[in-house]
């Protein structure tokens, strides 16, 4: 087992909480080793005043993070899986994904106890191309302004009075113990969740066979067929960037289903489906369901989207 293992984060309060996490977990796992943090400022973190699609989506957050990784200043990163790419760079693989934390999507105000208590023309503050799909589908007359920034930053806002009412990740806010913030989870059929959402994974070097070693015993096996069954929606749409897709998976260890679906972002048009089979065709359901939703719409959606 290796003397001493860093993991490369980012250094907001949501990515500092996820690497300690994983330093804790390994700390028990490898009495043994020294597990170290190592904070790094990335350009999605520089950057909160356009939206991420605009500024070359998600793989920012990951790119200062596997540099370190490159050099040999960090063994490891700690993703959430919904900030990861389809396609990771050539070098790097993902191979532990954490058991997760709630994979729903939060619906946070100061006045209102769920969507359907606001007045039209009501304002929600989200920068995800995604919820702003799914809610203005189930709510067109709403307004949906932009809303960037860490968790902290978006709260602050919404607490300021900028917006009626604002939508995160349950899993962000539980982590960072502000729980009590969730006015309403909202289900998968009022937002569909986002691939991956609410569940962490280790990113390390291709070939850096001793890390790799340390670090199995983190796998959760559920949840690693889970996330075979999104990801391959997202590698079928080509969902490299910031765009309105969902995925969602559950099984039972014999049987998946799987939900997708790829929305307009101002709501005016949904394209859902879902598929069920078995858990070790996991990728294989990932892709034909994203065929179908392709057939069916899906694409000419993410070709307007440029
Ligand atoms: N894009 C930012 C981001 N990345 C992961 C989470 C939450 C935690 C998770 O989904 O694992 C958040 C905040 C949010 O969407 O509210």
């Amino acid at each position: 087992m290796p003397k001493t293992l860093r993991i490369a984060t980012r250094q907001s309060q949501l990515a500092l909480w996820q690497a300690r996490h994983v330093q804790a977990r390994l700390a028990v796992a490898l009495p043994e080793t020294t597990v170290e943090l190592l904070p790094i400022r990335t350009e999605g973190d520089r950057v909160t005043d356009r939206p991420l699609s605009a500024i070359g989506g998600k793989g920012l957050f990951l790119k200062e993070l596997e540099a370190a990784m490159a050099n040999g200043e960090a063994d490891l990163a700690v993703h959430s899986m919904k900030d990861v790419p389809a396609e990771l760079p050539e070098g790097f693989v993902l191979p532990v994904v954490l058991a997760p934390a709630s994979p729903l999507d939060a619906f946070v105000s100061n006045t209102y106890d769920n969507p359907e208590a606001m007045p039209a023309g009501a304002i929600v503050g989200t920068s995800s191309l995604r919820r702003s799909a799914m809610i203005k589908h189930l709510r067109p007359d709403l307004e949906i302004r932009n809303l960037r920034g860490n968790v902290q930053t978006r709260l602050a806002k919404l607490d300021a009075g900028e917006y009626d009412a604002i939508l995160l990740a349950c899993a962000g806010l539980e982590r960072l113990e502000l729980a009590a913030r969730i006015r309403s989870e909202l289900t998968p059929e009022q937002s569909l969740p986002a691939i991956g959402q609410g569940v962490l994974g280790i990113e390390i070097r291709v070939g850096d066979d001793e890390t790799a070693a340390a670090i199995a015993a983190l796998d959760d096996e559920y949840t690693h067929v889970r996330i075979d069954a999104e990801r391959a929606v997202n590698s079928r749409l080509e969902g490299s960037c910031h765009l309105p897709i969902a995925a969602h998976a559950t099984h039972d260890g014999v049987t998946l289903r799987l939900r997708a679906c790829v929305g307009r972002p101002d709501g005016s048009e949904m394209v859902r489906d879902e598929i069920s089979g078995p858990v070790d065709e996991a990728a294989a359901l990932g892709h034909a369901l994203a065929e179908r939703l392709l057939v069916a719409g899906a694409d000419r959606i993410l070709a307007d989207l440029g």
